[in-house]
């Protein structure tokens, strides 16, 4: 049979050359990286997280980043993939890093619903949803950002199957939902900061989305993320926009950063990479590296910030 793809950071891998990239990373890094297996998908993928950081055998603080929770924003499962090959290669050189890898593990779960992805791969592009089948629909699959139990399917989401923002049938009904909301829980006291990698519209959002409420901490949030936008904006100018979701994208319910904060995962954050709708979902892979070194700035301002607070 065909041989698999060999991957690469500045293209848009799919999913069976990104799952044998992790295998390969993992154990060509054994000192810092150890794969974590978390549950299947729908369709029997199986999910695993990165945890990424120094081995120190005592309980290390440490950060959680997902990618790909929707199947076509691609961008995102590629800046994932560029964090670990970032954090591997400058560990031991560049001082941030080595510091943050030091002191706090980076889980690392480079794409969510990996069934969606590869539908976007071999069938439609712009496919966003799950890929779950229930009885009494032809309609397929849930948003996976819209079936977390924070205020679930009361505002910003459908509860037609149909609809690509279709809350699913109840919170965490989406198999790729419940593994990562497990995994968080179990790890609930160490995880510090909670990162989720969208697209488009280069934004940097924080709680809440399911109500125009101020979170608690708004001030904070506030004010980290506009450091972080600074960082990124340093690099080639691209301008973010901070702000918590409800007023700076749109109101919805059942998104997984607002359930992490409401969990106590304080430093919750969702990007939005680029672009602002000249590509859309459809970003060109020359735009890949100048997107994820972008991002590095502003990933590792939160990061520091976390790691000194
Ligand atoms: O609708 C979404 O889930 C995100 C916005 C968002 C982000 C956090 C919590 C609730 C919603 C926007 C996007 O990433 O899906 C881009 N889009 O509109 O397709
Ligand atoms: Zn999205």
């Amino acid at each position: 049979g065909p041989t698999p793809r060999a991957h690469s950071y500045t293209r848009y891998n799919n999913w069976d050359t990104i799952n044998s990239w992790m295998n390969s990373i993992t154990s060509s890094n054994s000192d810092l990286i150890s794969k974590m297996f978390i549950g299947n998908t729908y369709e029997g993928r199986p999910m695993n997280v990165l945890k990424i950081g120094r081995k120190t055998g005592s309980g290390k603080n440490a950060i959680f980043m997902d990618c790909g929770i929707h199947a076509r924003e691609w961008i995102s499962p590629a800046f994932c993939q560029w964090f670990v090959k970032e954090a591997v290669s400058t560990y031991g050189s560049d001082p941030q890093m080595t510091s943050l890898l030091d002191q706090m593990d980076v889980y690392v779960l480079p794409v969510i619903n990996i069934d969606g992805y590869q539908y976007t791969h071999t069938s439609n592009r712009m496919w966003r949803k799950t890929r779950s089948r229930k009885s009494g629909t032809s309609c397929i699959g849930a948003d996976p950002n819209r079936n977390f139990n924070a205020g679930w399917c009361t505002l910003g989401a459908s509860s037609n199957p149909c609809s690509d923002t279709f809350c699913g049938y109840s919170p965490e009904s989406e198999i790729e939902v419940k593994n990562v909301a497990d995994f968080i829980r179990k790890n609930k006291g160490i995880i510090k900061a909670y990162l989720t990698i969208h697209s488009y519209s280069q934004l940097l959002l924080f709680p809440y989305s399911y109500t125009y409420e101020l979170a608690a901490d708004h001030s904070e949030l506030m004010k980290v993320a506009e450091g972080a936008s600074s960082a990124l904006r340093s690099l080639y100018g691209t301008r973010y926009t901070s702000g918590p979701g409800a007023t700076t994208i749109y109101p919805a319910a059942g998104g997984s950063d607002d359930w992490a904060y409401d969990l106590g995962v304080k430093y919750s954050y969702t990007f939005e990479l680029r672009d602002t709708g000249r590509y859309g979902f459809l970003l060109p892979e020359s735009q890949i590296q100048p997107t994820c070194e972008e991002t590095m700035l502003a990933v590792k301002y939160i990061a520091a910030y976390v790691q000194k607070n």
